[in-house]
């Protein structure tokens, strides 16, 4: 069995929560440019300018690239031959907590009906997965209540098949309009049981942009839903423009003979995530 220190985990997760939050991801910004290149309009052309000079001055001042810096999400991948000392959940609240105040980023964890504020952004949202080895992969996601508001779960009739499940993410993308802070990223998790298709479509959400799914036909509906998605014209921020969305990341996993659970979880532009693996 191999023991990590629980200094080690505080410090990755410090880490991740203040780089995810400043740096711009390399493959959304690949996206801006080539969206930029390929708007007509002049207004969808000029929102994509300032998301670019957004990202630039917040690699460059420190500042976060949004005031809305998240509930702090984490899917962690523990070994089943690896420890942490102290217990592993408490160092990654502890790491977001050091992250959120080291970083200056702002803290909106709240009571759900005091709204009081709970002042240091725990308890993360963890997500742990137990794999064969002695490492522990961390990913980190900052989830902002706009895009979150605009995210819904369904149980379709499982008649309703390929076509409900298409209605459904077209019909929540233009009822969200410019909520979530277009172009927006869609992870759909499909199958499970109701909380697995929530906790599918949010871990899709961690793939790259420019991936494509191992299964053929699935890759096909994620490549047939961007460009349906997009034909709605909704626009960066809304505004207008061919480039409503950037990517759609499907996951599946095998369901009830009576069920068909529908998970459409919506990202904003800046898809903040960061990974390390220890
Ligand atoms: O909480 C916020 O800062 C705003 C929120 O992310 C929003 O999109 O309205």
């Amino acid at each position: 069995m191999r023991t990590i220190e629980r200094d080690t985990v505080v410090d990755a997760v410090a880490k991740l929560c203040i780089d995810a939050n400043r740096y711009l991801p390399a493959d959304v910004r690949r996206a801006f440019e080539a969206a930029q290149a390929k708007e007509d309009n002049p207004v969808a052309k000029e929102v994509f300018r300032q998301l670019l000079e957004n990202a630039d001055l917040a690699e460059k001042s420190g500042l976060p690239l949004c005031q809305d810096t998240g509930l702090a999400v984490l899917f962690v991948e523990v070994g089943e031959e690896v420890a942490v000392n102290g217990g592993l959940r408490d160092a990654i609240n502890e790491g977001v907590r050091k992250g959120y105040a080291d970083g200056f980023l702002r803290k909106s964890s709240c009571d759900p009906m005091t709204r009081a504020n709970r002042g240091d952004n725990t308890p993360a949202i963890i997500h742990f997965d137990v794999v064969p080895g002695d490492t522990l992969k961390i990913s980190f996601m900052a989830k902002g209540g706009g895009s979150e508001n605009m995210s819904r779960v369904t149980m379709l009739a499982p008649s309703q098949g390929y076509e409900g499940i298409k209605d459904f993410i077209l019909d929540r993308v233009a009822e969200a309009g410019p909520n979530p802070c277009p172009p927006i990223l869609i992870g759909v998790g499909i199958g499970g049981t109701f909380e697995n298709a929530a906790i599918l479509s949010k871990k899709a959400l961690l793939r790259e942009l420019d991936d494509t799914h191992p299964d053929p036909e699935t890759a096909a509906k994620e490549k047939e839903l961007l460009q349906l998605v997009n034909d709605l014209g909704i626009g960066p921020m809304g505004l207008g423009g061919k480039t409503t969305c950037l990517a759609v990341k499907i996951a599946m996993a095998p369901v009830h003979i009576a069920s068909l659970p529908l998970a459409v979880n919506i990202q904003c532009h800046s898809a903040r995530h960061k990974e390390v693996t220890l």
